[in-house]
């Protein structure tokens, strides 16, 4: 196992380093300060090449110049709070609002607007990077002062554990981060050979501002039914790309299976471990203005729909509805997230 560390560019004015993780077995997974970003998850091919399964930039200001969140952290709370406000406690707090009135991915200064502190550490479960910054509530607009820590870990079964959390000071706030990494496991620049299995009943109806209505609705006879393997490409084409809360296991003592994403082509597969209660899964429809090439694009602009984003989250909104789950972090205490993703490839039996 091995760590290594090196400036990958400046933004604004900040030093980014880049700390790569390479296991046992020559899977590499990098990171950035800035954003806490997961850059690279590198794996072995035959030729002695190392595959990408990401979609990543060759510089920093790519990343920030487009409204895809590629592959940052996001926190303190992913997707939108409706109306940028919340009641507790019997007090109203208001957040800065960064959507149609609504606070999405954290707002316009969250976690993946931070340039990260960052050690490193080697255990018998594998190699670490560690990200920690102090969030005052001068800095993100949400109420208390907290700690949050972001830590990557890899693994010899190479599996990448991300977990996040934060130690609250001494006022009640919101904590629901989530990892934002779109993923493309093929030799391609599109989806058609990717097939999914997501292990869920359900997805949330939103209004037209993407808002969770709060009812439920049964995946069975619709596009975004992944119950059994399907192909991705396939229902994002009917859906006009996916934008997708589904439903998956409560809260519970450890990681769960969640969703398997493979590629048929190459036989490379990525299963996806959550803690939490939802999964939203994203692809990048809207990108013609956005002036994006990834690094796997050589120098092409990137396609729509060249990548999935599967965020493992508490359930979009939850502040505001009754059964989503509480991401409430109380004052004075600690919450941790911790979500995983394991690349194997397919078995002949699959
Ligand atoms: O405004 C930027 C994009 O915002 C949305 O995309 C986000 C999506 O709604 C979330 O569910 C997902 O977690 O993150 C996406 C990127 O931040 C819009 O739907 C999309 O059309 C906009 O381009």
């Amino acid at each position: 196992m091995d760590i290594l560390q090196h400036t990958f560019g400046r933004y604004q004015n900040e030093k980014v380093t880049e700390i790569t993780l390479v296991n046992d077995n020559g899977v590499e997974v990098s990171c950035l300060t800035m954003g806490a970003i997961w850059h690279r998850f590198a794996v072995p091919e035959n030729d002695g090449t190392k595959k990408n399964l990401l979609l990543s930039f060759d510089g920093i200001d790519d990343y920030y110049s487009n409204n895809q969140n590629i592959c940052k952290s996001i926190g303190r709370v992913a997707g939108r709070i409706k109306g940028a406000s919340y009641d507790l406690n019997g007090k109203h707090y208001q957040l800065p609002a960064n959507e149609n009135g609504n606070t999405l991915h954290g707002g316009p200064n969250g976690f993946s607007t931070l340039n990260w502190n960052y050690s490193t550490s080697i255990s018998k479960n594998g190699i670490s990077v560690i990200f920690q910054r102090k969030i005052d509530q001068e800095m993100d607009g949400f109420p208390g002062n907290i700690l949050a820590t972001i830590i990557y870990t890899l693994n010899n079964n190479n599996r990448v554990t991300i977990a996040y959390s934060a130690m609250n000071g001494k006022e009640d706030t919101l904590f629901n981060p989530t990892c934002h990494a779109y993923f493309n496991l093929s030799d391609r620049r599109d989806l058609t050979t990717h097939e999914m299995q997501i292990n869920s009943t359900g997805i949330l109806d939103v209004n037209n501002q993407m808002i969770p209505t709060g009812e439920v609705l049964s995946v069975a006879n619709t596009p975004y039914d992944f119950r059994d393997f399907s192909n991705v490409a396939l229902a994002v084409g009917k859906v006009h790309g996916l934008d997708t809360a589904y439903v998956v296991n409560g809260p519970g003592q450890g990681t769960k299976p969640v969703a398997v994403l493979r590629d048929r082509e190459s036989g490379r597969q990525i299963t996806v471990n959550s803690d939490r209660n939802g999964l939203v899964v994203y692809t990048p429809e809207e990108i013609a203005d956005q002036n994006m090439s990834f690094s796997r694009d050589h120098g092409e602009p990137a396609n729509k729909n060249e990548g999935i984003a599967l965020e493992c989250q508490m359930l979009p909104d939850a502040i505001h509805q009754d059964n989503f789950g509480d991401i409430v972090l109380p004052r004075y205490s600690k919450q941790t997230y911790r979500f995983s993703f394991t690349y194997d490839r397919i078995k002949n039996e699959d």
